[in-house]
C-alpha cells in the first residue's frame, strides 16, 4: 500500500476544506486533500449555489407576472427544464474555482476517495496510507430524514436531487419549515408549482418573529400554504403522486415530496472512534479553536456542529490556519451574519428582540420601516424594517427583512466584529437614494432624542444664535 507523509492532510473539499486547503498551500505547507464525491462540496453542487439560481429564475418569472404600475405583467411562459440547465451552467461557471486542476496547480495532492481513519495518525483512502502531522475533518452534513409512516416507499426529493428535476412538478409538497423549505417554496411556487410547506414547528422558527411575518405574508400572497406546527401521520405513492395524511386528519395530495428536516454530520464513514476523535450526533465535538479530542485533529464547516453556513466554514477555515500553520491560538466567531434569500430577504446578526430582551433588560430597541426610505418607495419595495438592539450605545443584534437585506447586513456584520460603536455607522455619509440609509436612519435616531428632545442643546444654540455674527 502506497504510503504518503504530509503537514496537512484535509477530508472533505467542500466550502471549509477547500478554504484550509487554499491558504495552507499558498502559504508553504505541503497538503493532501481527499474528496470523496464532487469538488465544491453541497454549496456549489447541492446548496447555496443552485438555490440562489432557482431564485433568480423565480423572481424573473415573479416579475414578468406581476409587471410594474403602468407595464402591464403577463403569465410567463417557464420551461422548467430550461432552468435546470440554467442552474447546471451557473454550477459550471463557478466550478473551476473548486476544482481539482485548481488545487493541484497550488501544489495540493487531491485524492479522489471517501477517507477513514485507520488510528489516530493516519487515514486510508483509495488504496493509501495518509500520515499527517495534523489533520482537517471538512465532511460536511447530508440532509436528515425522519422516520414517517410510507416515506420508505415514496421517491422521495432533498436537496441532493431536486436540482437535477426536470420536470415542472404540479403540487410540491415540502416537509420542513427552515431556509430550505422557505427558499425552495418561493422558487417553485414562482415558477407554476402549487406548493405546501408542512412543518413541525413554526417557519423560520429562529428567526424574528416580526421579521418571519413579513416573509410568509408575502409567501401566503404570492399562493404558498404554509401549515405550522403539524406532522404527517402516514404517507402513501399514488398513481399522481404522493398522499400524506396529517396527524390533524387532513389529507394532501402532492405530485412530489421534498424533505427539508434539517441536517446530520456526515461522520459515518469516518471511524471517529480509530481516531479517537469524540463526536455527538450533532458533529465532531470541538472546542472554540475547533479542535477536536485528538489535538492533531480539527474539524471545520457543517459537520463541526455548529452554524451551518458556506461563509462559517470558511471562517473556521482561517481559525484552523492560523493554529496549524503558526502555531497561533485563534478561536472561532461567536457573531455571525445569517440571510435567508426570499423574496424579500430575512437577514440577522447576533441577538434577536426576544434574545436581547431576555439577556439585557436594558437593551434599546430602535426600528425604522423601508416605507420611509426613499430608495424602497421609488422601486415600489417597502415592504420591510431594520430592528437595532443596542446595549450603551454598541449593537448586539440587527434584523433587516426587505429586498436587499442580505447585502445590508454586511455593514453591520463589520460593526458587530470590530466593537464599533452605534455613532460610527450614523456619522457615515451614505449614497442618497439607497437602500442602505435606512442602518445610518437607524443608527441616527438613537441620538435623535439626545439632539432634538434636548433643553440644554435648545439652551446652548439659543445663546450661540445671539452672540455669532
Ligand atoms: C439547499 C441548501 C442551500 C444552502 N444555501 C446556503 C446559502 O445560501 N448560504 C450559506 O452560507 N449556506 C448555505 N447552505 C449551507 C452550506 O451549503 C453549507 O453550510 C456548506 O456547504 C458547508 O460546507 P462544508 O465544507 O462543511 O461541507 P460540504 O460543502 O458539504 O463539503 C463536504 C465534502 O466532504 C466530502 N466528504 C464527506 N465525507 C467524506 C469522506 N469520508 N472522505 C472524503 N470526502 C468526504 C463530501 O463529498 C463533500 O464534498 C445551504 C445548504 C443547503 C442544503
Ligand atoms: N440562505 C442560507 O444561508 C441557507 C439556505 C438553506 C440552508 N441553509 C443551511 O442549511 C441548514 C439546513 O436547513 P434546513 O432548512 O434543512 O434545516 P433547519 O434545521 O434549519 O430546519 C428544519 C425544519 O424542519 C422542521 N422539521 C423537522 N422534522 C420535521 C418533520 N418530521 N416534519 C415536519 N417538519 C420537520 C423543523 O421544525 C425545522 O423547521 C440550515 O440550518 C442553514 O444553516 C442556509
Amino acid at each position: 500500500m502506497e504510503r504518503i507523509s504530509t503537514d496537512l492532510c484535509i477530508i472533505g473539499a467542500g466550502s471549509g476544506g477547500l478554504s484550509v486547503a487554499a491558504g495552507a498551500a499558498q502559504m508553504g505547507a505541503k497538503v493532501v486533500l481527499i474528496e470523496g464525491g464532487t469538488m465544491g462540496g453541497d454549496c456549489l453542487n447541492y446548496g447555496c449555489v443552485p438555490s440562489k439560481a432557482l431564485l433568480a429564475a423565480g423572481r424573473a418569472a415573479h416579475s414578468i407576472r406581476h409587471g410594474a404600475p403602468g407595464i402591464a405583467g403577463g403569465e410567463p411562459i417557464v420551461d422548467f427544464a430550461a432552468v435546470k440547465a440554467q442552474i447546471s451552467t451557473v454550477i459550471a461557471q463557478i466550478a473551476p474555482m473548486d476544482s481539482q486542476a485548481r488545487f493541484e496547480a497550488f501544489g495540493v495532492q487531491v485524492i479522489r476517495a471517501y477517507a477513514r481513519f485507520i488510528n489516530p495518525r493516519e487515514v486510508e483512502a483509495a488504496g493509501k496510507i495518509i500520515r499527517a502531522r495534523r489533520f482537517v475533518i471538512a465532511t460536511g452534513s447530508h440532509p436528515t430524514i425522519p422516520q414517517l409512516p410510507g416515506l420508505e416507499a415514496i421517491p422521495y426529493l432533498t436537496n441532493e436531487t431536486i436540482f437535477a428535476q426536470t420536470e415542472r412538478p404540479e403540487h410540491l409538497l415540502i416537509l420542513g419549515g427552515g431556509p430550505v423549505a422557505v427558499e425552495m417554496a418561493q422558487a417553485h411556487r414562482r415558477l407554476g408549482c402549487a406548493v405546501t410547506v408542512i412543518a413541525r414547528s413554526r417557519v423560520l422558527g429562529r428567526d424574528d418573529a416580526d421579521a418571519v411575518a413579513v416573509v410568509l405574508a408575502q409567501l401566503r400572497a404570492e399562493g404558498v400554504t404554509l401549515l405550522e406546527q403539524r406532522d404527517i401521520a402516514r404517507l402513501r405513492p399514488t398513481p399522481t403522486g404522493v398522499e400524506a395524511v396529517l396527524s390533524d386528519g387532513t389529507t394532501l395530495n402532492g405530485s412530489h415530496l421534498l424533505v427539508a428536516t434539517g441536517r446530520a454530520p456526515a461522520i459515518s464513514r469516518l471511524d471517529l472512534p480509530a481516531a479517537k476523535v469524540a463526536y455527538t450526533e450533532k458533529g465532531v465535538t470541538v472546542g472554540a479553536n475547533l479542535r477536536s479530542s485528538n489535538r492533531r485533529i480539527y474539524a471545520v464547516g457543517d459537520v463541526a456542529g455548529g452554524l451551518q453556513f458556506t461563509h462559517v466554514a470558511g471562517a473556521h477555515a482561517g481559525v484552523v490556519i492560523r493554529q496549524v500553520l503558526f502555531g497561533l491560538p485563534a478561536k472561532q466567531a461567536r457573531v455571525v451574519p445569517m440571510v435567508t434569500y426570499s423574496d424579500p430577504e430575512l437577514a440577522q446578526i447576533g441577538l434577536t428582540e426576544a434574545q436581547a430582551r431576555a439577556l439585557y433588560p436594558g437593551v434599546q430597541v430602535l426600528r425604522q420601516e423601508f416605507l420611509h426610505n426613499d430608495r424602497a418607495v421609488t422601486d415600489g419595495k417597502t415592504d420591510g424594517f431594520l430592528k437595532l438592539m443596542l446595549l450603551k450605545g454598541r449593537p448586539v443584534g440587527v434584523t433587516i427583512v426587505g429586498a436587499g437585506a442580505g447585502e445590508l447586513i454586511g455593514l453591520w456584520a463589520l460593526a458587530v466584529s470590530a466593537g464599533l460603536k452605534v455613532g460610527a455607522i450614523a456619522g457615515m455619509i451614505a449614497p442618497y437614494p439607497t437602500r442602505g440609509e435606512i442602518s445610518k436612519r437607524a443608527a441616527g435616531a438613537y441620538f435623535s432624542p439626545k439632539l432634538f428632545d434636548n433643553m440644554a442643546v435648545k439652551r446652548v444654540v439659543r445663546l450661540v444664535q445671539r452672540f455669532l455674527p
